[in-house]
Parts: C-alpha cells; structure tokens; sequence
C-alpha cells in the first residue's frame, strides 16, 4: 500500500523475542526477530494457535516477554511504564472491545483523558474522529455500543485505537467478527485512513486474503511464532517460501496477485467497434477485413452497449437487435482480478470504460495471462 501522506508511524524492532508461559514446556513464541519498517502495515498470518496474538501483545506489553528486546520508534519498550506505554500504541481487537456501560464518546475519549487533555480538546478530537471512520457525530456520539450495528462498532473500535494520534497501531482480527461485505469495506476505510495517516500497524488475521489486500508486507509465521516468510504480498504469492506457506496462500496464488494490479498497469485492446445504426453488411465486410469475429457497438455517447458475432450479420435485421447486450464493462481503476472475472462473463474479453462510461478499449483474456506468467518468471528471478 503506497500513500500520499507523511509518515507519522515509527520503526518497530522484535530482537530475539521469547514468551513462554507458566507451566508450559515449549516457548509459545520463539527468539522471534522481526523489523517492522515505520509507515507500514505488517500482517501477520497463520493458523489458529501460532502465537500471532501472545506475538502482538509483546509489543505493548499485555504480555510480558520471558526474554529478548523490543524498541519502539529507537526507545526500549520494556523499560518503559507498561501504562504509559500503552498510552502511546493503538490497539484494536475482535468485537471492538468497547466498553458496553460507556457512550460511543466516552469510549473514544478514554485515552486523551488518560492523558490528561482538556474536556474540550477530547470533545472535538472524538467529533474529528467519528468523522473520519465515517460516523455522523451527532447520530453517535452519545449512543451506547449494544446501540450499534457490528460494524459500527468496529469503527468505533479503529476511532478508539486512533484517538490519541499514536505513531503505532496494533489490530487483532478487528474485522474477524462482521459479514463479509462490512468487513470489505472496513478494510477499504482502513487502506484509505492509512493513505493519510502512514501509522506503523501490526495487523493479526488469519485471513490469507485479508493479509494481501492490506499488507505492505505479510509474515507468514508458523508453529511458536516461527517466520516462514517476511516479504510483500506480492512476493509471497508468487513465489512461496515453502510448501507450508504456499499450502496456506492456497490454490489460485497467482490469481490473487491480480487484485493487486489495475487495469491502467496493462496495455488495452483495440476492438473492432461500430456505431448501432451501421449497415449490417458493411460492418460484416469490416469484421472480414480485420480477421475480427465480434464487434463492439456504441451507442451515441460511445459507450458499450452489445457484442455482435460476425455470423450474426449475414441473416439480416437491423444492427441494433443483433448479438447480445454487454453485461459486464470495467473502469481503469478495476482490479485485474475483477477485470478477469468480468472477461469470463463477456467471454474473452472485457471493454474499459473511461470517466462517462466511454469506451476506451479492451482487456483481453491473453493479457491478463501474459500477467500472471511474467509476475511468476520476475519474482522466481528475484529469488535466484
Ligand atoms: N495465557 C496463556 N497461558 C498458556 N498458554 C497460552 C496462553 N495464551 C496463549 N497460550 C498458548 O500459546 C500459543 C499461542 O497462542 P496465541 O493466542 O498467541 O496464538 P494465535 O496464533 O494468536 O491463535 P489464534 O489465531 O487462534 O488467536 C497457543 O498454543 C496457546 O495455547
């Protein structure tokens, strides 16, 4: 994720870190080394048990390391005031976490007064930060959170980790417990707050997806938090580190890499495209001429509006009532892995439309494959 704004996360650096709890034989994290750049977003990934959380919660210390070192922005963590420390790290976790005897601004404006700022200064950073998660202030400030909807309350969750301008942000599965268009949108809001805001945040998921859409960079971690892989998405799915990691990208790994690309990133099309009240032979002669077996209407704006087999033109009848409507069109800003799927409904080919639905050309099956292929070929050159 790249972003316009100024970084105003901090570097945060795991040397040899070692949890193991009481009474248990083996570490639950082991000499874990990481080095999470300032301004990133750094997900860990991994299935149920692997030690991403007790991993996390070293770093603000709800757990306590057994050994090793951990500083934050240059500072040594663990020789800090555990409560002070928290004061100056973001954290948001599953179901929000809010407190239910709380209002929605109470909640938010629990760490500002923490730390001691004004009553006016926390009312209207609890205004800007409603705002900025996309809640009216007027309509929630005052409501309780069982008064919210899931995702509501999430956001509340994110205003809440926000609220005292920390350059760091810790996230346990906070969108683990929503539906999954919510849960899309959640993380939309969060890549966008993060465009501005370029936190240094440590997000859990065990969402292989979720880690794609919103890393800079995924650990890949396994049994007692060991780091399988540590690199950018785009590296890990294309070229997994092992058979472990590649297991848990899963099937399809080159197809994910799709959503990572748009459609401006590749070169479009030209169909053969004709007006809807050409003459039907005519345009036949066309097709003919450039070896093409469909065209493209456009309506008067030029915009898609069917797809015409050059078969279909010899039976007569008027251009307009031949071949059959465009279902699906994409905009230079799609994804590639929308645009694929929108080639598999259209069938081989998609058309890109411009700001006012304008044909611009098309994305063809050919050149999203050709995408996928050389993705592979470089980052199994970069790994040689
Ligand atoms: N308080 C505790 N006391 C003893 N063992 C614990 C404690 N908390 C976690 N563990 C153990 O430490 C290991 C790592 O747990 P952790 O919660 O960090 O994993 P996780 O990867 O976050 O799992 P999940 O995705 O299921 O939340 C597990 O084996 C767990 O049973």
């Amino acid at each position: 994720m790249t972003g316009e704004g100024t970084v105003s996360g901090v570097e945060i650096c795991l040397d040899q870190v070692t949890k193991r709890y009481p009474g248990s034989q083996v570490a639950a994290v082991d000499e874990f080394s990481m080095t999470i750049p300032a301004g990133q977003v750094v997900v860990f990934v991994g299935p149920s048990g692997c030690g991403k959380t007790t991993t996390m919660k070293m770093i603000n210390r709800l757990i306590e390391p057994s050994s090793g070192r951990i500083t934050i922005g240059g500072r040594d963590a663990l020789s800090l005031n555990p409560d002070k420390l928290r004061r100056g790290i973001g954290y948001a976790i599953q179901q929000a976490g809010l407190f239910p005897h709380m209002t929605v601004g109470e909640n938010i404006g629990l760490v500002p007064g923490l730390l001691g700022w004004q009553q006016q200064k926390v009312r209207a950073r609890v205004e800007e930060l409603l705002d900025l998660v996309g809640l009216d202030p007027a309509q929630f400030r005052n409501r309780f959170p069982r008064q919210l909807s899931g995702g509501q309350q999430q956001r509340v969750g994110v205003a809440r980790a926000l609220a005292a301008d920390p350059p760091v942000l810790l996230m346990d599965e906070p969108f683990g417990a929503v539906d999954p268009i919510t849960r899309g949108n959640l993380q939309d809001e969060l890549l966008r707050l993060q465009s501005e805001l370029r936190k240094t945040i440590v997000f859990v998921t065990h969402d292989f997806d979720e880690a794609v859409k919103l890393g800079d960079r995924i650990a890949v971690l396994g049994p007692r938090s060991s780091i399988l892989q540590y690199d950018t998405p785009e590296a890990v799915l294309a070229n997994p580190a092992d058979d472990t990691v590649a297991g848990f990208v899963g099937a399809g790994a080159s197809l994910k890499q799709l959503t990572l690309l748009r459609v401006k990133d590749v070169d479009l099309d030209e169909a053969v495209t004709a007006p809807t009240d050409e003459d039907p032979a005519a345009l036949h002669v066309r097709l003919t001429m450039q070896n093409s077996k469909y065209a493209l209407l456009l309506d008067a704006r030029r915009r898609p509006v069917r797809w015409v087999h050059v078969r279909e033109l010899v039976g007569g009848g008027a251009l307009s009532t031949l071949g059959r409507p465009v279902e699906a069109t994409v905009t230079q800003r799609s994804t590639l892995q929308d645009a694929l799927e929108a080639i598999l409904t259209e069938g081989g080919h998609v058309p890109v439309t411009g700001q006012h639905g304008e044909y611009l050309g098309v994305v063809r099956i050919d050149t999203v494959m050709d995408v996928i292929r050389t993705l592979r070929e470089e980052h199994e050159h970069d790994h040689d």
